[in-house]
């Protein structure tokens, strides 16, 4: 696989490229642990947000028909349903935060993505509900600071794979919007998370895939 590393452009490719530059530090185990963090990093959020994304168009139907080539909709789903509900750091030193806030080493510091991305505070009045032309500003599409759209986290660390799950989710639902009109097995039954890591749907999505004649038909 190394020999031929050189040639490919597939991630693991580049990280074993930029190996050769440094063999000591990036050894196999290395590599191998940056591997598994993208795995790790990448399947669950995109794979959850893809089903809380498929159960607001189910509960939106009227945006099903023209959502095809647009990304506010990922946005707004991940404003409302953030793969990473709640995300942290721990203080390697005594801080200060911006707000005054003292901290000291060894403190847990988190922030809840789930609760920030529904606070009128932040987002002003109908907070809670779907609304994706809140992304835009006459017409076009206007991007929030990262610091406010915290879905992905901000600063030096935020996803590395951002752009690259944006890519992803609007692939997969091209293709199954291009096919299917989607809606929920039972409209009625509350759908809920699981807490853990990730934002689990609880018992997963149940959708009924109705083939559809034409990209106009609602
Ligand atoms: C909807 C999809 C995704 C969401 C919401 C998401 C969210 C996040 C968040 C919140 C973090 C920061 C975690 C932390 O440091 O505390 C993160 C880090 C990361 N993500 Fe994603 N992610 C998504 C998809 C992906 C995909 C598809 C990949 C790769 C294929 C990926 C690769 C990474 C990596 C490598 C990091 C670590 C970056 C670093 O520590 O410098 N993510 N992601």
């Amino acid at each position: 696989m190394k020999q031929d590393s050189m040639d490919k452009e597939d991630i693991l490719s580049r990280f074993l490229v930029e190996s050769k530059k440094d063999p000591e530090k990036m050894t196999d185990l290395y590599l191998r642990d940056i591997i598994l963090n993208f795995m790790l990093a990448g399947k669950d959020s995109t794979a959850n947000t893809l089903s809380w994304f498929f159960y607001v168009l189910c509960k939106n139907p009227l945006i099903q028909v023209k959502i095809v080539e647009e990304i506010r909709e990922f946005i707004e789903t991940l404003r409302l349903y953030p793969a990473v509900p709640v995300d942290g750091r721990c203080a390697d030193a005594d801080d200060v935060l911006p707000d005054g806030l003292h901290i000291r080493k060894g403190d847990g510091v988190y922030y809840i993505s789930y609760a920030m991305g529904r606070m009128p505070y932040i987002w002003g009045n109908y907070a809670e509900d779907f609304r994706p032309e809140r992304w835009l500003k006459d017409g076009i599409f206007h991007p929030e600071s990262p610091f406010k759209f915290i879905a992905f986290h901000a600063g030096p660390r935020i996803c590395l794979g951002k752009d690259f799950a944006y890519l992803q989710m609007k692939i997969l639902a091209m293709a199954l919007l291009h096919f299917f009109r989607f809606k929920l097995s039972d409209d009625t039954k509350e759908v809920t998370y699981r807490t853990m890591f990730t934002l689990h749907m609880d018992e997963g999505l149940q959708v009924r895939a109705v083939p559809r004649r034409g990209l106009v038909e609602v």
